[in-house]
């Protein structure tokens, strides 16, 4: 919103009825905020935001249960749409206590005031970034312009903000850099199955052999596929932190333009615009590099079939990844799952913990790192 024009003015009445999961609105002392675009997404989970809607939740901020972070509070200030009317209240009540006695029509300006208020969108919002003062024009394509941000790169980019990112100005290099989540599953699962069933059958017949010596070997047993999978998948626990943390992380030298536009490519954009749903998985044809030099190195190490049986493992573990992170992002879990702890993890390392909190699919290469994001203490 300009500071020139004026804030738009609610009644209590008016947000009082904003209590439903299909318009949502809270309150900060007097100021108006429309979070129903946020309940999915919030990690405490919809209903803790539903229960106190129209209410103040200056004192919820501060928590128990929750001390929400400094860039918690800069992302609901995206959602503020006006200011309360205090009196509106008692005004209202003499206008209704007029109205019982007398079978009159409220005067002309509380006409006007309801008028006002009814002609306001429940999503109209203020501009989620303010377009004249950060630090890029978010009017032009970004990729080009973090470079130049230097040592206010990083600082920038770990302040979320609640809109789509255009990476490129060119539409058909812009349409590449973005993917819809089924297309992980729809490219990567036919050859997940295609090759379990391979390695699973040729095991089976019960003739597969490790050569230790071009004259000495040993049997594979018959139905040792599913322990070979699940050690492809949990490797790929540990790929996923390992990437997430010294790739995706890595911190860009303040003064090297090609390092930050990388950066912010592979992962910076994510960080800058978590909820930006177009650009949560990875594009089959990227993803299919790292998917490749990881046959290829576990085909060198190991046996013919014991690679590739750790391979799909690993494949299969690639895709759970992949989802479970969109879910993370979109998905609203019941409190108490595996999941919901996952979300509220992975949403403190977007906004408050950026150096720890690497584990996606599971916290479990956290520990050895020392990385695990602490337990809240009040
Ligand atoms: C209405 C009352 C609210 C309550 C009771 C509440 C409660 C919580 C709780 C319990 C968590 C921690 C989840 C966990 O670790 O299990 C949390 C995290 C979070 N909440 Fe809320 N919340 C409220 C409103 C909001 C609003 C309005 C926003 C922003 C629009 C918000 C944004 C966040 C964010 C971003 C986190 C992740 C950690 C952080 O950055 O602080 N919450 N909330
Ligand atoms: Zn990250
Ligand atoms: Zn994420």
């Amino acid at each position: 919103m300009s500071p020139s024009t004026s804030p738009r003015v609610f009644t209590e009445r008016e947000v009082a009825r904003h209590c439903t999961k299909d318009s949502c609105w809270v309150l900060l002392g007097t100021r108006v905020y429309d979070v129903t675009a946020f309940l999915r997404m919030h990690p405490g989970g919809e209903a803790l935001i539903r229960s106190r809607s129209g209410k103040d939740i200056s004192r919820v901020m501060e928590g128990p249960p929750h001390r929400h972070s400094e860039n918690a509070r800069r992302w609901m200030e995206q959602y503020y749409i006006g200011e309360l009317d205090r009196e509106s209240g008692a005004h209202e009540a003499q206008v209704l206590r007029e109205r019982k006695t007398a079978s009159e029509q409220p005067d002309e300006k509380t006409a006007q005031k309801v008028k006002m208020v009814e002609e306001i969108s429940p999503y109209s919002k203020c501009s989620s970034v303010d377009l004249d003062k950060d630090l890029v024009d978010w009017r032009k394509p970004l990729a080009w312009q973090v470079g130049h941000l230097g040592e206010k790169y990083d600082a920038w980019v770990h302040q979320p903000v609640d809109r789509p990112i255009r990476l490129f100005g060119n539409p058909l290099l812009e349409a590449g850099t973005k993917t819809s989540w089924y297309w992980v599953p729809v490219v990567w699962l036919p050859l997940v199955f295609y090759v379990s069933w391979h390695c699973y059958t040729t095991m089976a017949q019960g003739t597969s052999r490790v050569f230790l010596t071009s004259d000495f070997s040993i049997p594979i047993h018959k139905y040792s596929f599913p322990v070979f999978f699940l050690m492809g998948w949990f490797l790929w626990s540990f790929i996923e932190y390992c990437i997430h943390r010294f790739v995706f992380h890595m911190k860009p030298p303040a003064h090297n333009y090609y390092l930050i536009t990388i950066h912010f490519l592979l992962h910076g954009q994510h960080h800058k615009s978590p909820f930006d749903g177009a650009r949560l998985v990875f594009p089959p044809g990227l993803a299919s590099i790292v998917v490749g030099a990881f046959y290829a190195i576990l085909h060198q190490l190991l046996p013919d079939i014991i690679g590739l049986s750790v391979f799909v493992g690993g494949l299969c573990g690639y895709v759970v990844y992949d989802m479970i992170h969109y879910y993370l992002h979109y998905g609203s879990p019941k409190k108490g799952s595996y999941l919901y702890d996952l979300k509220a993890y992975h949403v403190k390392h977007h906004f408050e913990h950026q150096r720890s909190g690497f584990g996606i699919t599971t916290t479990f290469w956290d520990h050895p790192f020392n990385t695990v994001i602490p337990d809240e203490k009040f």
